[in-house]
């Protein structure tokens, strides 16, 4: 290891002056531009180049073919009695505990030790920015974006329509469908948002949020702000996910109900509607006091159970664990709402809507934009087939049956994911005149038959006008659509109509002979759900790296500047007389710090902040990987400049760290 002290650096960006050693001096002073480019940029130069004298910490492979045990070294200049550098001192050896040494301390601290007499002597120049190309790709050259800027974008809102909603029937019952995504509310998200307006603007939860169209006709190697996140589709899907399944209102008027607390009702309008259950129905967000978990609790109004065994036909329902079936917890009846009501507890999905709001609402425009095309893809209605197709597998292979496939019973909780969301309802408030399962089974195709028609021709009534609407498909879609829709609505096989859904003749209806029909649809759904898992696992890596700098953030801030730590704590292995202030600031805490500030704190040659999150992000990549290559490190005053390798860098940092754990662990004895 070898030190030599210096003057300030001729970082660039800094644009700070550096001394200029003249004559032999200048010859046998090491080059700075060495350490750092691995050449010197004036070595072929005629006229005098700035030759930068440096500090090295570095015990790299370059720095034992330039510095070995036997180099002259350079003695920290705090411990020379004046401050002046002495023959004597430079070929002292170099002590192990260099880097403990308080040699770098910011000139500000020193009260006794003055700037070095070299420094004063030698004219200080201006460092210019290299002439030379360097590697920057053009994204990371200026400021990334306007962080503060909003983005707008038409996006799927299940939450809008009841935002001026503010009560409902029921005792205690407030409807309180508030989405944190919606403008316009009636005012109950300010009790939730301290600030509901700058819930849309605010840029905390992206700080590279994307504005403007995206630079197109990159390099390979060159990288937008974006690649180092997850798509920003799904990132706002995840949060608004998050955000949504987090509201509560304050000062609710809803019961606890067994061991749900928080309830928070989901409806989206205040209409009692005895349709589909024969019951009015609500549906709340609730917290399990028991398991911390979110479930979705629905509640048929004023239901009278007329047997114990009607509301054990829900337990066959929890073994249905199928990823189109909105799964079933349990079932059990409750006063607290003040009359009779049956309660059914099933997973919660955060932010879906029913795909009765997804087809049959009104479509609305989009600043001023005409709504996109009202035509509904035939992949997405293969989409749906496939899922329920899989949904009724499961179902009728566990003897039981749908009983209810409509469009305001399906749950859509992604794009094109669907999940029947009436499971078990039937089963229970028909149970007393419950049709042969096998009957039921078959009505399943019947309404599956339906759900896709209507969809298809958007429209929540087109199955009332069957022969129009198939006209419609027979324009529209593909004969093979069709002709699954045919048979789907055919209640029963007969010679005349196809028996399966893709070839003519009389077969069994029955779920496997459905599979079998559209085996290639499933095939490709398959596909296609299989490339979207490879980009979600590619997404998940590369959240990975985030966490692995979120990590190392923490470490570095631990450290950081730590104020607190007093005598009767004194760190393991500091000996430091005043360990409050001094420990965070000497040794190899204190070119952590400079780190830090070269990091995060670079001016440009004007003295203007660089917010250049590549320079970050490679920083602190080389950090975490240990890498040879050295840096730059110059104090806050810029009259001393640290050259060390982020070897060093890292490991100063994992063992101050580790100071930190001891310390702690011994506090706590
Ligand atoms: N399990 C669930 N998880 C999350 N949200 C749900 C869940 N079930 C329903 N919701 C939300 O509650 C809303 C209302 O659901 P519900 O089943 O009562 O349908 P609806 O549109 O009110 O139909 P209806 O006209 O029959 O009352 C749905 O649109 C959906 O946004």
């Amino acid at each position: 290891m070898a030190t030599t002290f210096g003057s300030p650096s001729g970082d660039s960006r800094r644009g700070v002056a550096s001394p200029r050693p003249k004559g032999r001096e200048a010859k046998n002073t090491f080059c700075r531009n060495v350490t750092i480019y691995g050449h010197c940029r004036y070595e072929n130069s005629k006229s005098e180049a700035p030759r930068l004298p440096i500090i090295v910490l570095s015990q790299g492979e370059n720095a034992k073919k330039r510095f070995n045990v036997d180099s002259p070294s350079f003695t920290p200049l705090t411990t020379a009695p004046n401050g002046a550098v002495t023959p004597s001192a430079r070929n002292a050896a170099i002590s192990p505990k260099a880097a403990n040494a308080a040699v770098f301390t910011p000139k500000s601290q020193r009260s006794t030790t003055s700037t070095p007499s070299l420094h004063n002597k030698e004219p200080a120049i201006q460092w210019h920015a290299p002439e030379f190309q360097e590697f920057v790709p053009e994204t990371f050259g200026g400021p990334m974006v306007d962080s503060n800027a909003s983005a707008s974008y038409p996006g799927y809102d299940p939450y809008t329509a009841s935002a001026n909603l503010a009560s409902i029937a029921g005792p205690g019952h407030q409807t309180s469908a508030i989405n944190p995504y919606a403008q316009g509310h009636s005012g109950l998200e300010a009790s939730y948002y301290q600030n509901p307006n700058a819930f849309q603007t605010s840029p905390a939860y992206h700080l590279y949020w994307p504005v403007g169209p995206q630079p197109t006709g990159l390099l390979a190697y060159q990288r937008t702000a974006h690649d180092f996140f997850i798509p920003d589709a799904v990132r706002e899907d995840l949060q608004k996910k998050a955000e949504i399944a987090r509201q509560v209102l304050p000062n609710t008027t809803l019961p606890l109900i067994e061991q749900f607390h928080s309830l928070f009702c989901l409806d989206t309008t205040p209409q009692k509607n005895n349709v589909p259950f024969g019951y009015a129905s609500w549906i709340y967000k609730a917290i399990s006091g028991k398991d911390g978990k979110t479930y979705a609790l629905r509640r048929l109004e004023n239901f009278r159970l007329t047997s114990e065994t009607a509301i054990r036909s829900a337990q066959p329902w929890k073994r249905i664990l199928n990823g189109s079936v909105v799964t079933i917890h349990e079932a059990f009846t409750t006063r607290a709402f003040g009359d009779s009501s049956l309660i059914l507890v099933t997973d919660y999905h955060p932010n879906s809507k029913s795909l009765a709001d997804e087809h049959f609402k009104p479509l609305q425009r989009f600043n001023g934009r005409q709504p996109t095309s009202s035509h509904v893809p035939e992949q997405v209605l293969w989409g749906y087939i496939t899922q329920i197709a899989s949904a009724l597998k499961a179902i009728h292979g566990s003897g039981l049956a749908a009983r209810l496939i409509s469009p305001s019973k399906i749950l859509l909780t992604a794009k094109n994911r669907i999940r029947l969301n009436a499971c078990a309802i039937m089963d229970i408030v028909q149970f007393e005149n419950a049709r042969p399962v096998s009957e039921a089974q078959a009505d399943d195709f019947l309404q599956l038959g339906r759900l896709i028609l209507c969809i298809a021709n958007n429209s929540s009534t087109a199955h009332l006008q069957m022969q129009k609407s198939m006209d419609y498909v027979t324009r529209s879609y593909t004969a093979r659509l069709k002709e699954c829709i045919q048979w789907l609505l055919n209640p029963q096989p007969s010679a005349t109509t196809p028996a399966s859904p893709t070839t003519s003749g009389a077969m069994q209806k029955d779920i496997d002979t459905f599979l079998a029909g559209i085996a290639d649809q499933l095939a490709s759904v398959f596909d296609s759900q299989l490339h979207a898992q490879d980009t979600l696992t590619n997404t998940l890596g590369r959240e990975l790296e985030s966490s692995r700098i979120v990590r190392l953030l923490v470490k570095l801030n631990m450290v950081n500047e730590r104020p607190e730590l007093d005598a009767s704590q004194s760190i393991a292995g500091t000996n430091t007389t005043n360990p409050s202030s001094a420990w965070a600031e000497t040794g190899e805490r204190y070119y952590l710090k400079l780190f830090r500030d070269y990091v995060f704190h670079q001016v440009d040659a004007n003295g203007h902040p660089v917010t250049d999150l590549a320079h970050v992000l490679e920083c602190l990549n080389k950090l975490d990987a240990g890498t040879d290559e050295k840096v730059a490190l110059i104090s806050r005053d810029e009259q001393n400049v640290l050259i060390v390798s982020y070897r060093e860098v890292k490991r100063g940092l994992e063992s101050a760290f580790q100071d930190l754990v001891r310390a702690g662990r011994g506090a706590g004895k």
